[in-house]
């Protein structure tokens, strides 16, 4: 495979480290990396040294590094999650001239659960009701996680339904009957959990429960990794990780 050298934004933070490890492990470069207290020409040089960047940092540095991105005609992998729809309309025009590519979870596993679930959605009516369940470490600053949001996402496409018509977060108090359709996320937050995804499919005396459970940071570290290697070279656009695995 062909060796290219990766710029990190969020470089100091869990994910930052894991990926460098993860650099090494796959022979690539580092081009190096900034974090919230460098200078945006630490960014500009940043994205101008770098074959690719790679950003799990926060959601509120998303349009700098966008900007140092398409500048510097570098292509972006997106790992940050708590994205806001305005995020995504930045992401879309950003990739009108670079190429990147945007997930709430790198990981292998959960690109497939989410297929799954998006197949068992589509097949089940609406009378089989849908929640979804995560659990991270207690430093975890958004909720739900990116991934409930996109496993929300697989199971209204599924359904042929918009998630935000049907999304029912943060229950409490006389909340009055479940509503047939929604789709219900509820988010746990404790110790050093690296991420656990429950999709439940609660129907009339019986339940489908779709679990994906990381153990550590290196598997998102290495997906990451692995989009990398497929966006490099790829056209501009918005990409995603079914892509990277031809779903
Ligand atoms: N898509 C996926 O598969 C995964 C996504 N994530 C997501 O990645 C993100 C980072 O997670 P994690 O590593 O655990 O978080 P950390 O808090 O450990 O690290 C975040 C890093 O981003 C840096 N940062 C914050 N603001 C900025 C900024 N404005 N410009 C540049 N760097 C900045 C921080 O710098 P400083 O320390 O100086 O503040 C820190 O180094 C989160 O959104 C998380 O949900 C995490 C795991 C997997
Ligand atoms: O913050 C984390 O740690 C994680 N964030 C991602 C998310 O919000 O889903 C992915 C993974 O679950 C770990």
């Amino acid at each position: 495979m062909t060796q290219f050298t990766i710029g990190i934004i969020g470089s100091k933070g869990r994910m930052g480290e894991a990926l460098k490890i993860a650099i090494a492990e796959a022979a690539h470069g580092y081009a190096g990396g900034v974090d919230a207290d460098d200078s945006p020409d630490a960014l500009t040089a940043l994205a101008e040294s770098a074959d690719i960047l790679i950003d799990f940092s926060a959601p509120q540095a998303l349009e700098a590094n966008l900007d140092a991105a398409i500048a510097a005609a570098t292509p972006m992998v997106i790992g940050t999650t708590g994205l806001e729809e305005r995020h995504h309309w930045l992401i879309d025009s950003a990739s009108e001239s670079i190429a990147v590519l945007q997930t709430g979870n790198t990981s292998l596993g959960v690109t497939m659960l989410a297929h799954l679930v998006r197949e068992a959605a589509s097949r089940l009516g609406e009378d089989w009701d849908i929640e979804i369940a995560e659990m991270h470490h207690r430093h975890k600053v958004d909720a739900p996680s990116g991934t409930a949001l996109l496993l929300g996402e697989a199971a209204a496409a599924g359904r042929g339904v918009d998630l935000t018509e049907v999304s029912d977060r943060g229950r409490d108090g006389i909340t009055g009957a479940r509503k047939q359709g929604d789709i219900g996320f509820v988010s746990l937050r404790g110790g050093s959990v690296a991420g656990e995804h429950q999709v439940i499919f609660a129907g009339e005396h019986e339940r489908i429960e779709l679990t994906h459970r990381a153990e550590n940071r290196a598997l998102f570290a290495r997906g990451a990794l692995r989009a990398a290697e497929w966006l490099m070279g790829k056209q501009p656009g918005r990409y995603t990780m079914p892509d990277v695995l031809g779903l």
